[in-house]
């Protein structure tokens, strides 16, 4: 019995967020007495399917047909689902991110199983498979018990820390007949939505709000991010507005972040944009009202004018790069 984990990979290089899906996984078939069996599809090289040991899967089932480098989700839910199947596996997981998203309700309903997603825990087994996860916007937490025999899981990116440890994988090629349908949606083309640092994957952010007052003050939060290497983010009037891309929105109608460090730069800390935010590890807020919500929040805020503070936090970084390079 193996617990499966579906991969994902931009143009052949595997997400870091699938490692730690990948590690997740590892960890419940520990429990379990199973095997782990990751499923990449698409254009992948076989090093880094092999890769993919390091992070615990001891097999990858790898459907190679090209029309699977888009997300295609029924193609998708049918070679999970033949990948389960062909495994006898009870555990599949996916990221809870677009493409968990798209494909992992389709697997649950085709295989009859309960799905969690969002999943923050490990399964609790002495209790049933109960699993934590947000509601409310992050106001709360539910623990939901998987009854049925077969259990989806997306997991909550950026939830565990992973640690690289030695092994490779064994690389099988899986067949899986498709139909027309299984295609139904044409990609045109693909236009590239992310700045120099991927949001989804950052470790570091630096998020604008209203508070920057217009899209021409921009460059000196970029002028900190590319300091910092970090990626950049905003809230939701911003991107309403079209300051930035709406792919850079974060919130409950948003993007989900948990970075290691989340800098809010005139943002008032509304509860939908704490939904997208309030996993990051550090959070600090620069914001020239003293009572802004998202004070409450923080680690470290700084009160005062974003347009006087960027330049002068970002001279400050430049300064301690060079003193400890
Ligand atoms: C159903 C629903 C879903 C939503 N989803 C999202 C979501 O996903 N993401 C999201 O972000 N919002 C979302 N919202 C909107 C949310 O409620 C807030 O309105 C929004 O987050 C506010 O954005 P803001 O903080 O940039 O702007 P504002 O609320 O206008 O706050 C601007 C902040 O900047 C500060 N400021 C002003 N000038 C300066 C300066 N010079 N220097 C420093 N600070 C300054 C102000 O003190 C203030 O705190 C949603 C709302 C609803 C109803």
């Amino acid at each position: 019995m193996s617990v499966i984990v579906l991969v994902e990979h931009t143009g052949g290089i595997i997400k870091a967020q699938s490692f730690e899906a990948v590690q997740y996984a590892a960890q419940i078939a520990e429990k379990m007495g199973a095997t782990v069996t990751a499923v990449a599809l698409g254009s992948v090289a076989a090093d880094a399917m092999e890769g993919l040991g390091q992070y615990g899967a001891q097999k990858v089932l790898h459907v190679a047909d090209s029309r699977l480098d888009e997300l295609h989700s029924r193609a998708y839910a049918g070679a999970l689902i033949a990948a389960a199947q062909k495994e006898d596996s009870k555990v599949i997981i996916t990221l809870h991110d677009l493409k968990g998203r798209a494909v992992a309700p389709r697997v649950a309903v085709k295989l009859q199983a309960g799905l969690v997603a969002g999943a923050l825990s490990y399964p609790d087994t002495e209790k049933g498979f109960v699993i934590k996860k947000a509601v409310f916007s992050g106001k709360a937490f539910a623990y939901v018990n998987i009854l049925s025999e077969v259990k989806v899981i997306m997991l909550m990116p950026n939830t565990f820390p992973v640690k690289k440890l030695e092994g490779k994988a064994i690389v099988e090629q899986l067949d899986v007949s498709f139909n027309e349908k299984d295609f139904g949606v044409k990609v045109k083309s693909v236009n590239k939505v992310t700045g120099e640092v991927p949001l989804a994957d950052a470790e570091l952010v630096v998020s604008g709000g209203r508070g920057l007052n217009g899209p021409e003050n921009w460059g000196i939060l970029e002028d900190l991010a590319k300091e910092l290497g970090a990626a950049t983010a905003c809230s939701r009037p911003v991107a309403d507005s079209h300051w930035r891309p709406h792919h850079e929105h974060v919130g409950q109608t948003g993007g989900t972040v948990r970075p290691n460090l989340y800098i809010a730069v005139g943002i008032s800390g509304a509860i939908q944009h704490l939904a997208g935010v309030n996993g990051s590890k550090t959070i600090v807020v620069i914001n020239k009202d003293p009572e802004a919500p998202f004070f409450k929040a923080a680690n470290y805020g700084v009160v005062g004018d974003a347009l006087e503070i960027l330049p002068r936090l970002t001279a400050a970084v430049k300064k301690f790069k060079e003193h400890h390079q």
